[in-house]
């Protein structure tokens, strides 16, 4: 590719271009991390979180950088190749990287969540239905990612950055793949990981308070959620929860946006919802008349919005109605999301582990949990470490309204003192309904479980599938599900009679 048309490509993104009279060179490749850089490839300098790579111009100049994208002034005067100064230098990023794997989300069908809550229920649930009629499909998120058929656990984010989703979306395509199914995060969004793609759906489950520590209020966190429906195709959908978002909130024509929920304004609306231990039944009325029955292994009321917007986006991409239901019966759930540690049922009382760690995604848990339980709720939760603070009394204050005792534990402390962390939840808690706080999470869980009498349900909230605790740079190992077991097997095997 020439320089030129680099620059063409960028359009109004670009704002100046320097040392580039009479010359035109051919770039390699585009580059965005040093360590990756070779002679004759353009690099584009970004400041990032922890590094401005703006201040390396004179030494990858020396390792051959055809030329530089920036978007803040260079500090030096040895600069003598081309410099393109842009408005925004991760957006030039996400084109660049996109139009260097030639566009393959034009060859793909894309579809693209996001929302506070729900967006790997409703992700991996798309990729199990896909699955079962027999359709390629690659799956990114925040659990696991399915590339072409080749899985990776525990990825670095939830939405990878425009580098490695291009080459995530080209290996697809090049596998002959159909589908990629992703989950966007608000970080996404304002960072323009995904600003060089485009979307068949897009869908979003809800927006209610996360990352306040990130997005500077609750207006701009919302807003940046909705940015993911300036990315959708000409042809595509928006698949919206009517419920919890404000459909004149969406610039979309009317008859691109299918909107789910419990309201009678919603296309696809659930009605008669019942739950037991095993799973839901509720009806959905389609846009089409039709009134069908629906069985999910999942559990709780928003796993039925859930369960509404996969249907949604399914018929968006015209399959059928009562094959998506068949298919959506088998979907046995996410690791950590409502999952029960069925050994707990033979001492007579429940545990259940799920990913809750917002406030809103508590208090869903806690009324799914009330409705399946005849004895107490015993609540076993944190909040992790380096994120929004002003979330902690929040969850508090749902944890106490909601649940019979809560112990207060360590979640991610990453680099905070867990004990300010717990104090930050406590203030939101109730003093009158009994509370602990056992900074150990081994010893919290082990609590949890001597106190469970019969017919009691121990939740235990925020960490969900996670494999480590992270505390300062350190994984520790700790699965709350395998902690359980360990646990039940160490202190309570010998009170079963044998
Ligand atoms: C704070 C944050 O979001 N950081 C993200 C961001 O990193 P960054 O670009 O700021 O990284 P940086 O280290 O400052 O580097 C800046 C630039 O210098 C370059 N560089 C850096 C060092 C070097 O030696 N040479 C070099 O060229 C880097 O390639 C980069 O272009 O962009 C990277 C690529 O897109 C992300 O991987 C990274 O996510 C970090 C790991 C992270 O923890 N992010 C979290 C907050 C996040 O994004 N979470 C959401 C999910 C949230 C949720 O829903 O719960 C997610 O989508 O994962
Ligand atoms: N539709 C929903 N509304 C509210 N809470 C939900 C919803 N779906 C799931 N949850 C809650 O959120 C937790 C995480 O669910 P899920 O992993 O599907 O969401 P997510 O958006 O991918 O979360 P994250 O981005 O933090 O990974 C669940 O364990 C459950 O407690």
């Amino acid at each position: 590719m020439k320089l030129s048309r680099v620059i063409e490509l960028l359009g109004d993104l670009v704002l100046q271009t320097i040392n580039m009279d009479g010359i035109d060179p051919d770039i390699s490749s585009i580059v965005s991390n040093s360590r990756f850089l070779k002679p004759n490839d353009l690099f584009i300098c970004i400041k990032g979180t922890y590094f401005d790579s703006h201040v390396l111009a004179e030494d990858l100049q020396e390792k051959g950088a055809t030329a530089l994208i920036a978007e803040r002034p260079i500090e030096s005067d040895q600069i003598k190749i081309p410099v393109i100064y842009v408005k925004n230098s991760r957006k030039a990023e996400a084109m660049l990287f996109m139009e260097q794997a030639d566009h393959p989300y034009e060859k793909l069908i894309t579809i693209g969540v996001t929302g506070t809550n729900g967006k790997t229920t409703i992700t991996t649930l798309v990729k199990h239905v896909l699955d079962t009629f027999e359709k390629k499909c690659s799956l990114v998120g925040t659990v696991v990612n399915y590339i072409a058929g080749k899985e990776s656990r525990n990825p670095k984010n939830t939405t990878p950055g425009a580098p490695v989703l291009a080459k995530y979306l080209k290996k697809s395509v090049e596998e002959n793949y159909e589908y990629f199914v992703m989950e966007v995060s608000s970080h996404a969004l304002a960072m323009h990981r995904v600003s060089g793609m485009r979307f068949d759906v897009a869908a979003i489950s809800n927006v209610t308070r996360d990352h306040l520590d990130f997005h500077e209020s609750f207006e701009d966190y919302y807003a940046t959620k909705l940015k993911l429906f300036n990315l959708i195709k000409p042809s595509g959908k928006a698949v919206v929860n009517a419920d919890r978002i404000n459909i004149a909130d969406i610039q979309l024509q009317r008859g691109q946006i299918l909107t789910y929920g419990f309201g009678d304004e919603s296309d696809y609306r659930i009605e008669n919802l019942e739950m037991t231990r095993s799973g839901m039944y509720f009806d959905i009325s389609t846009p089409f008349g039709s009134t069908q029955k629906v069985y999910t292994r999942l559990i709780g009321e928003h796993n039925a919005y859930n369960v509404a917007a996969v249907i949604a986006i399914m018929e968006a991409l015209n399959y059928d109605t009562a094959h998506i239901i068949e298919a959506i019966s088998t979907f046995t759930g996410v690791p950590g999301r409502f999952e029960f540690v069925e050994e707990a049922s033979k001492y007579g009382f429940e545990v259940v582990v799920d990913f809750a760690h917002t406030p809103d995604a508590l208090e869903k848990l806690l009324k799914t949990a009330r409705r399946l339980v005849e004895g107490r709720i015993i609540l076993v939760f944190g909040a992790g470490g380096n994120a929004d603070k002003g979330k902690r009394p929040l969850m508090g204050e749902v944890a106490s309204r909601f649940s019979d005792v809560v112990i207060l534990t360590s979640d991610d402390p990453k680099h905070e003192d867990p004990e300010e962390i717990l104090k930050d939840i406590e203030e939101g808690i109730n003093k009158l309904k009994p509370y602990l706080v056992i900074p150990d999470r081994k010893e919290a869980i082990s609590v949890g479980l001597t106190l469970a009498n019969r017919q009691d349900m121990v939740v235990i909230a925020g960490r969900g599938h996670e494999e480590f605790q992270v505390v300062d740079n350190e994984l520790i190992p700790f699965n709350d599900k395998e902690m359980v077991k360990h646990i039940l097997d160490v202190k309570f095997r010998r009170l079963i009679k044998r």
